[in-house]
């Protein structure tokens, strides 16, 4: 298994190490447009194998030579945002070098599973899929399980229960138009309308919401990356483990949820394959008409990027 990470910023660099903590690879491979960053980082990692226990191989490179069949390719090259910015203002700058990342990947790798982690999600996630030619099943966008690990981390803190015990799904795209779904929200089964009254769960949607802004705001340079590391990580775990999870992560969907050709956040069934199954629940109607606003959102920023796509 080889896993290659594009960009050694925070979220690449963090999801790099733990890639090869958790052993998910022989080899991982640290790439980014910055000389000697990837190089560095790449060799600290590398010397931390003995205490932390890993044989994994770490290289950092700037040469997509380096990335030749690579299993899997985590793409997180591109702008964060800075307080007062939304995703979306990171969409021209972010579309191009996407582009340009997903062409050089291709050249070298023949069938790669594409996971996208820049921003805007939804529609960097389309614009990997249209530039690689990769059939949909192998170009994924991480978004849902770090909007699910949000929503979950707040109810464990507010029932004092264990994180463990919380399920929840976070659907749509990744903005501001994301749709928290409290109806298959519980709590070692317990629906979370029984546990909390509806005042506080809307307080805990709304947080969700502004998750990654909380900490934008927090950082002043930057934006989060422990979390998102950590959940792209563990979309890769579930493809390369074959575990067949059910994770919701934005996906190009064919007809479902009423929903054509368009990349949103939807629970999914990944494996070996990449994307296996898209599965689809009953939505109220108030979360169905969230789920296609968000998805008209992502349709427009896609459209008009068709100067970039060409
Ligand atoms: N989907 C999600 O839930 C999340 C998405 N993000 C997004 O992930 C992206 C990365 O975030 P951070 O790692 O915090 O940013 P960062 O600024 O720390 O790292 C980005 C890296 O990309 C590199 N880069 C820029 N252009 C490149 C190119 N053409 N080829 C290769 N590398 C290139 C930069 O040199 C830099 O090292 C941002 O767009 C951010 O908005 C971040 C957190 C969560
Ligand atoms: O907020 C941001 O710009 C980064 C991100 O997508 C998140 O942390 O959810």
């Amino acid at each position: 298994m080889k896993i290659t990470v594009i960009g050694a910023g925070h979220v690449g660099a963090t999801a790099a190490h733990r890639l090869a903590e958790m052993q998910l690879a022989t080899e991982v491979v640290l790439l980014d447009i910055v000389e000697g960053i990837p190089q560095g980082k790449a060799l600290d990692m590398f010397e931390s194998g003995p205490v932390g226990l890993f044989d994994t191989r770490i290289l950092g490179t700037n040469d997509y030579s380096d990335t030749a069949n690579s299993d899997i390719v985590l793409i997180t090259a591109g702008m964060a945002r800075k307080p007062g910015m939304s995703r979306e203002d990171l969409l021209m700058k972010n579309a191009n070098i996407v582009k340009q990342v997903t062409d050089q990947v291709m050249t070298y790798s023949d069938n790669p599973i594409i996971i996208m982690v820049s921003n805007p999600l939804d529609v960097m996630t389309h614009v990997s899929y249209v530039r690689s030619g990769l059939p949909k099943e192998r170009v994924i966008g991480m978004a849902g399980v770090l909007d699910s690990a949000r929503f979950r981390s707040f109810i464990a803190e507010e029932l004092d229960v264990s994180m463990q015990d919380i399920n929840a799904f976070v659907l749509g795209g990744h903005g501001d138009s994301m749709v928290p779904v409290v109806k298959y929200t519980n709590v070692a089964g317990i629906p979370l309308t029984e546990l909390l009254p509806q005042e506080r769960i809307d307080a805990l949607v709304e947080r969700t919401r502004k998750g990654g802004a909380e900490i934008v705001n927090h950082l002043k340079d930057g934006s989060a990356y422990y979390a998102p590391a950590a959940s792209a990580v563990e979309m890769i775990e579930a493809i390369v483990r074959d575990r067949k999870r059910i994770l919701p992560c934005s996906v190009q969907l064919d007809g479902q949820y009423g929903l054509n050709k368009v990349f949103i956040g939807v629970p999914v069934k990944l494996g070996r394959n990449g994307l296996e199954e898209i599965i689809e629940i009953d939505l109220d109607q108030t979360a169905r008409e969230a789920l296609q606003q968000s998805a008209a959102i992502v349709e427009t920023n896609c459209n008009n990027l068709s100067s970039v796509l060409a």
